[in-house]
């Protein structure tokens, strides 16, 4: 077999979203530039993807808008960067591309969920979540002890939450509580618990991938989403181990070490089931020289197909 042609492996385009309106820790609005600078795009070209970069959505600097109005403003100019980002994804996804959107906290995955959604209906299909996370975020503006709206997507994409953003995808829902499973579990919130468990959607925790091993537990997760014609990853690179994944603005201890996240990939990788992405929470500011956006384009890789034996046959 020869070298893939430039482009064999199909189309990825790639989205900024310099987002940090969604919780109150400054620097992770840099996570798309350092993202970008860890060489994402030639690893997926090196992969044999065309990739098009759609550079960044614009979003306010609080230092320049926040002045006298500060939770509502935050709350509408996240609204409109998301509405901004459900639309170009919607694009890019119902032209047949895959889109990979760079956070920004993990608020923007209201745009990116919403945006394929949205391509998916039109096509007729039903689209599911997978969303690799320390955190569950799935609190409403009632159950969040911080008020961060970066805690509270996944609960908005099914309905629950700031009339603002509920309805950025239209007015259903984006998504069913049990087309959701949750990956890496292991802080959420007392409220968030409850409302997490009525809901049914499906999380597995630190504990399920201590006591099972990681690959079980995926393919298990892909197995619950198997009847879905299009899956949605979310990662969140809290989902690693700090010392692993050091540049976040919320680490909690005990997470997926640096192969169990690679493996994690690599089984999503060989089902075929994932057809957009979404790499939220890298911080620059709080990271060691670029590590976490550096481990962030390595796993990107082993999810669109990395190996580690590819020599052509
Ligand atoms: N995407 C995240 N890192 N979310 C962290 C959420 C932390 C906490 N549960 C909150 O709601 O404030
Ligand atoms: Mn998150
Ligand atoms: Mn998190």
């Amino acid at each position: 077999m020869s070298e893939p042609l430039f482009g064999a492996r199909g189309r990825v385009a790639l989205l900024g979203v310099p987002m940090d309106l969604g919780q109150s820790r400054r620097g992770v609005d840099m996570g798309p530039s350092a993202v970008r600078y860890a060489g994402l795009q030639a690893t997926l070209e090196d992969l044999g993807y065309a990739v098009e970069d759609l550079g960044n959505v614009g979003v306010p600097l609080p230092e320049l808008t926040e002045a006298g109005d500060a939770g509502g403003w935050r709350l509408r100019a996240v609204g409109e960067v998301c509405r901004e980002v459900s639309a170009r994804v919607r694009e890019v996804a119902g032209g047949g591309a895959f889109p990979v959107v760079l956070g920004g906290d993990h608020s923007i995955s209201l745009g990116t969920v919403s945006g394929v959604v949205a391509a998916s209906r039109e096509a007729g299909e039903r689209t599911g979540v997978i969303w690799v996370d320390a955190h569950a975020d799935f609190n409403t503006p009632e159950s969040s002890p911080s008020g961060n709206i970066h805690g509270m997507p996944l609960a908005t994409l099914t309905g629950r939450g700031h009339g603002e953003l509920v309805r950025i995808g239209g007015e259903e829902a984006s998504l069913r509580a049990e087309d959701a499973v949750i990956l890496g579990l292991r802080s959420v919130d007392r409220e968030e618990q409850r409302l997490l468990t009525e809901a049914g959607v499906h999380a597995y925790t630190m504990k399920e991938i201590d006591a099972y091993g990681i690959a079980r537990v995926v393919r298990q997760a892909i197995k619950r989403l198997s009847h879905l014609e299009r899956v949605h990853l979310s990662f969140d690179l809290d989902s690693l181990d700090p010392e692993v994944a050091p540049g976040v603005g919320t680490p909690v201890r005990g997470g997926l070490t640096y192969r169990e996240a690679h493996l994690l990939m690599e089984l999503v990788n060989e089902a075929g089931i994932v057809t957009s992405l979404d790499v939220v929470e890298v911080n620059p500011i709080l990271d060691s020289r670029n590590a976490t956006a550096e481990v962030a384009v390595e796993l990107v890789a082993s999810l669109m197909g990395r190996r580690i034996l590819a020599l052509p046959e």
